[in-house]
């Protein structure tokens, strides 16, 4: 008893208690039955005491967080590996290697094909001669969501085995996400990576050229080292503020996300409606260097104007140090601007808000140095619905489609497009829309050029209507 205490401390005391009731049975097969069971507490007590024992002294181990994209970039490389396959119970979700290998022209038989990754318990798996051990978790966290840990750990006391595994599986995932633009969003006060999406060409979004080339030199000189450098010397918060602003459907999304895309940013999108002045600043500390920072539709945030817009962070702290919330649990202006100016905003931050209302803005917003270049986006006039025709049709576009009319002629239909289309009067997604449509046939979209119009102006007609019945609704309430 003393020996077993020794090496199984607590076993001998469940142990002990039952020795007189072994030696009290009378007859063999209660004897053999205590017996029995008596193993098979020893031998379940002895493995979980050996295996703390393994994992404490003998083995490494690295615990991946659900929120960080490190876990994405493990889970991608488990789900390559064969041992992923082989396990008996597997978490199913959608590959998003699947639309790169077809090229984006799927077919029905690999479209949406699924990948299985070992979920509940451990896998075993050996890799570069050493053996692993793949574990993944659910807890049950804040809120009631549940929270999703991954974690490796191998039969070894040197942690730069775990660090190199992991640097394989950063490699991998980043061979995935090549030539995409990641998406983050935020789950309460944590950022999770959303879709990845392929990088948009600067040349697919049609803007005044000159604009552009201003942007995008504005961008490039700032994410020059040499700016950092100067940046720091003088003391300066090396951050950088967008405005682009105009009506909906111009091209202000899509130019963010080219941004992003040329110059190897990922884009971290805040969706303000969603977000109170804690879980704010908590995003905002949490943001890596160089990475966009995408405020949509900053108007209809729900960021309201408080009494002291320029009160300073110390006031937005409750009695206990705590983050006050804004009256309504939403984010308040005050918060917003200084989150922006603060020292929780990451080194190299490129801010790009959007709007299609700039006059709703308050102006300490948008005030120069929190926003250094207002960018106004326009429908579209002569010039950018020829560009946006040309886009479509001509066969030397990246997105040629072949179409029934000769390339020669090309010239002349566009001539004739930009003719009936009247200027500044459509988006250019709405004349996009009309061209996709009749991909195939410039005449055919030159000859739906009425139709669609009067289509459009009568949706517009509608949704006004709506719009100022609502307004009344509101009123009478
Ligand atoms: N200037 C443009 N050049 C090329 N495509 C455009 C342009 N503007 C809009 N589009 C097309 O229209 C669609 C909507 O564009 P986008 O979301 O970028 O507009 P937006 O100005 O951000 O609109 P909103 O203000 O409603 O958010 C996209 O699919 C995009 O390809």
């Amino acid at each position: 008893m003393p020996l077993l205490d020794f090496f199984f401390p607590g076993l001998a005391p469940a142990t002990s208690s039952a020795w007189p009731l072994l030696t009290g049975v009378p007859s063999i097969y209660g004897r053999l039955l205590c017996i029995c069971g008596l193993l098979l507490l020893f031998g379940k007590y002895a493995s979980e005491y050996f295996g703390k024992l393994l994992e404490t002294y003998f083995t490494s181990k690295i615990e991946v967080p659900y929120s960080d994209e490190a876990y994405d970039m493990l889970i991608f490389w488990v789900c390559s590996q064969p041992f992923a396959r082989s396990a008996r119970t597997s978490l199913a979700m959608v590959d998003l290697k699947s639309s790169r290998r077809s090229n984006g022209r799927e077919s029905h038989a690999n479209k949406k094909s699924l990948h299985y990754s070992p979920c509940n318990g451990r896998s075993y798996f050996w890799h570069k001669r050493h053996l692993f051990v793949f574990e993944r978790k659910r807890n049950q966290g804040e809120l009631g969501f549940t929270r999703e840990e991954a974690c490796i750990s191998y039969f070894g006391r040197n942690p730069n085995v775990l660090r190199e595994l992991l640097d394989e599986c950063r490699r991998y995932y980043l061979g995935l996400v090549k030539n995409k633009t990641c998406v983050f969003e935020h789950e309460g006060d944590r950022w999770k990576p959303s879709k990845s999406r392929n990088k948009r060409d600067m040349s697919t979004v049609i803007i005044n050229k000159k604009l552009k080339e201003m942007l995008l030199g504005d961008v490039a000189e700032f994410l020059d080292p040499k700016t950092r450098t100067w940046y720091s010397t003088r003391g300066l918060p090396y951050q950088r503020g967008y405005l682009l602003y105009g009506p909906p459907g111009t091209g202000k999304s899509s130019l963010s996300l080219s941004i992003a895309g040329q110059f190897d940013l990922d884009v971290y999108v805040l969706t303000m409606s969603s977000l109170n002045d804690h879980n704010l600043k908590t995003l905002f500390a949490e943001l890596p260097q160089h990475c966009i920072v995408l405020l949509e539709d900053v108007d209809a945030t729900g960021v309201h104007r408080t009494q002291d817009s320029k009160a300073d962070a110390s006031q937005s702290l409750g009695q206990n140090g705590s983050p006050r919330m804004s009256a309504n649990g939403k984010v308040s202006l005050s918060t917003l601007l200084n989150v922006l100016d603060g020292l929780a905003s990451p080194e190299g931050r490129v801010l790009i808000m959007t709007t299609n209302h700039i006059e709703r803005l308050d102006p300490a917003l948008i005030r120069p140095g929190r926003v250094d270049m207002k960018v106004e986006f326009h429908l579209a006039e002569e010039d950018m619905i020829s560009q946006l025709f040309f886009f479509v049709y001509d066969p030397h576009s990246k997105t040629v489609i072949s179409g029934d009319d000769s390339k020669e002629e090309l010239p002349q239909l566009a001539q004739e497009f930009v003719a009936k289309v009247p200027k500044l009067e459509f988006s250019p997604a709405e004349i996009m829309s009309l061209l996709l449509a009749n991909k195939q046939s410039p005449r055919h979209a030159i000859a739906s050029v009425d139709t669609w119009m009067e289509r459009i102006r009568e949706e517009r007609r509608k949704f006004t209507r709506t719009n100022s019945w609502a307004l009344d609704d509101n009123d009478g309430l």
